[in-house]
Formats: structure tokens, C-alpha cells, sequence
């Protein structure tokens, strides 16, 4: 692995390590910009396009949000390709940016995600909480931060796996349930051997990040980080590790773990996902 780039040139922008960081600790670790479906997983849903809009110019009109098919759910971002409403719980679940099969160009405003990690961000280690990640630039309420890549299980699979990782006392798996009209799918995100560098966001009850699941041009949901209000350089990022309209982290199971994320609201312990216990 790069000693500069945990990233080793896979991302746009350089994701560094505080001098000390004990890499070795990562030593089968793969880093993945993009989800990747395990030897189980059905890779269907990885392989058919979304169809994409028709819209006519270089960027499609996000004040005009109901004219483009991309953006029929309703618009994902403002004109500077900020979340809307990152503060709250979302009032949509399904969240889409125009694909490859769009005639708009790459700098449409309702492609995001896809154009990947923009703000500086460093890798660091704690002996409490072991890996964190802080961002290295101030970042505007609403700027996307980065993905949670990793394998995309089978709920057998992440099972089985969250069961082997909680009994060394740690648990990478993120569970993502969303509401549709059929149902609840969900998706199992396992980035502990090949993943980005969300593997490494900590939690924290007083959140500064929050989660949308985004869709580009495929239909495995891209499970992303959005700052929720303007945050300085130099501080650590974290995301909620409970549920949030369906979102939500498995962590130990048997023993909760105490949470050290420091905040005034903080529950004293992790969230846990019941699906490790059944
Ligand atoms: C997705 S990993 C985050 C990166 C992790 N710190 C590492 O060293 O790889 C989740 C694990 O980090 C630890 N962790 C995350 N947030 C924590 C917190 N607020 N308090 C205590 N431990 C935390 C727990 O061990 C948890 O199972």
C-alpha cells in the first residue's frame, strides 16, 4: 500500500495519512472506488443501465426538475451540487443523477457522486477508536465528502460475515434498507477486505455527515456522505451508525461497544442492526 496515497492514484485527489498511521494493520486491504459484487451476489443489478434522460444542452435545469426524467423523483441537489435538505431526514428515498446514457455533458448539476471525491481528506488512528478520517479542507453544508464502497453481499453472506467480524470485535457490514412500494430491499456493503475509505468514518450520536443512497448509471444503490451544516478544516467526519429512515450499521453482537464519539448527546454505546442477532 501507498505511505501517501491510501487511495494508491485510484481516486481523483490524494487521500493521506497522518504521519504514524499504522498501516501495516491493512495489509490485505483493497481499495475500491466502486462497489463490487461478492462471489455470491447476483450481479444483475450491476449490469442493467438505468435508461436516461433525453434533455437537450450541456447541463440539465435543476429549476426545471420535472422536465428531466433523471430528476422525476424530484431534484437531489441545488444549482452549486449541494444536497438539498441535508439537515433533515429525507422527504424522497430514491436520489438520481443523470448517467452515461444521458446526452448532457459530465458537468450537468445533477451528476455528483459520480464525479467523485473533491475535498482533501486524511486518514488517521486513535488507540481508543482505532481508524477515523478527517478532512483536511472546510466543507460547505450540503458538499458531497465520499461513497461507502465495498462488496455487495447477500443477506446469507453478510450474515455469516457480520457474525466472523463481530467476534473479533469490530463490523464493518452496512445495511441499507429503503422503502419502496413493494417492500424494503436491502443492501448489505462489506468494504472490510476491498473498500474506499468510508470503511474508516467513525461514528458519532451528533452526526456531521449524513447518508443518502444515490443511483448513477446502474441500480446497486451508492451509499454516500454529505456534510449536514459547514464544518472547519482539520475535523474528524462521522456519520450516524443507527437507523435513519433505513439506514443502518450492524456493530456487536452480545456486547455493545461504548461509543467515544465525545458529544454531549452521545447514547454511550454504538447502534446495533438486529439482523447480526437472528
Ligand atoms: C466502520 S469501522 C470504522 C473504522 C474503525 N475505527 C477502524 O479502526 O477501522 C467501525 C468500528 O469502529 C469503531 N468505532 C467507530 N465509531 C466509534 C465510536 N464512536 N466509539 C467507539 N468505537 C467506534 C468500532 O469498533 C466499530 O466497530
Amino acid at each position: 500500500m501507498d505511505k501517501l496515497d491510501i487511495a494508491s492514484g485510484s481516486e481523483n485527489i490524494v487521500i493521506t495519512m497522518e504521519e504514524g498511521t499504522p498501516i501495516d494493520k491493512l495489509n490485505d486491504f483493497q481499495y475500491v472506488c466502486c462497489n463490487i459484487p461478492s462471489a455470491e451476489t447476483d450481479t444483475r443489478a450491476f449490469e442493467e443501465q438505468i435508461q436516461g434522460c433525453t434533455c437537450e444542452g450541456v447541463s440539465c435545469d435543476i429549476t426545471k426538475s420535472t422536465s428531466c426524467e433523471c430528476m422525476r423523483f424530484g431534484p437531489t441537489y441545488d444549482s452549486d451540487g449541494k444536497l438539498l435538505s441535508p439537515g433533515q431526514s429525507d422527504s424522497k428515498s430514491v436520489f438520481l443523477e443523470c448517467n452515461s446514457s444521458c446526452k448532457c455533458l459530465q458537468s450537468c448539476a445533477n451528476r455528483v457522486v459520480q464525479n467523485g471525491i473533491r475535498h482533501r481528506l486524511q486518514l488517521f488512528y486513535d488507540q481508543d477508536k482505532g481508524f477515523g478520517v478527517r478532512t483536511q479542507d472546510s466543507i460547505k453544508c450540503g458538499e458531497f465528502v465520499c461513497e461507502y464502497t465495498g462488496e455487495i453481499l447477500t443477506e446469507f453472506e453478510a450474515t455469516r460475515r457480520a457474525r466472523d467480524q463481530s467476534r473479533k470485535g469490530i463490523n464493518f457490514i452496512f445495511v441499507l434498507r429503503e422503502h419502496v412500494t413493494s417492500g424494503i430491499v436491502t443492501t448489505f456493503i462489506d468494504p472490510s477486505s476491498s473498500g474506499n475509505i468510508g470503511r474508516f468514518i467513525n461514528h458519532s450520536c451528533e452526526p456531521n455527515m449524513c447518508i443518502r443512497p444515490v443511483r448513477v448509471h446502474n441500480l446497486v444503490p451508492r451509499v454516500c456522505f454529505f456534510v449536514n451544516r459547514d464544518i472547519k478544516a482539520g475535523e474528524e467526519l462521522a456519520y450516524s451508525y443507527g437507523s435513519c429512515d433505513g439506514y443502518q450499521s450492524a456493530e456487536n453482537d452480545g456486547k455493545p461497544t461504548v461509543c467515544l464519539c465525545g458529544s454531549k448527546k452521545c447514547s454511550g454505546y454504538l447502534p446495533c442492526d438486529r439482523f447480526v442477532l437472528s
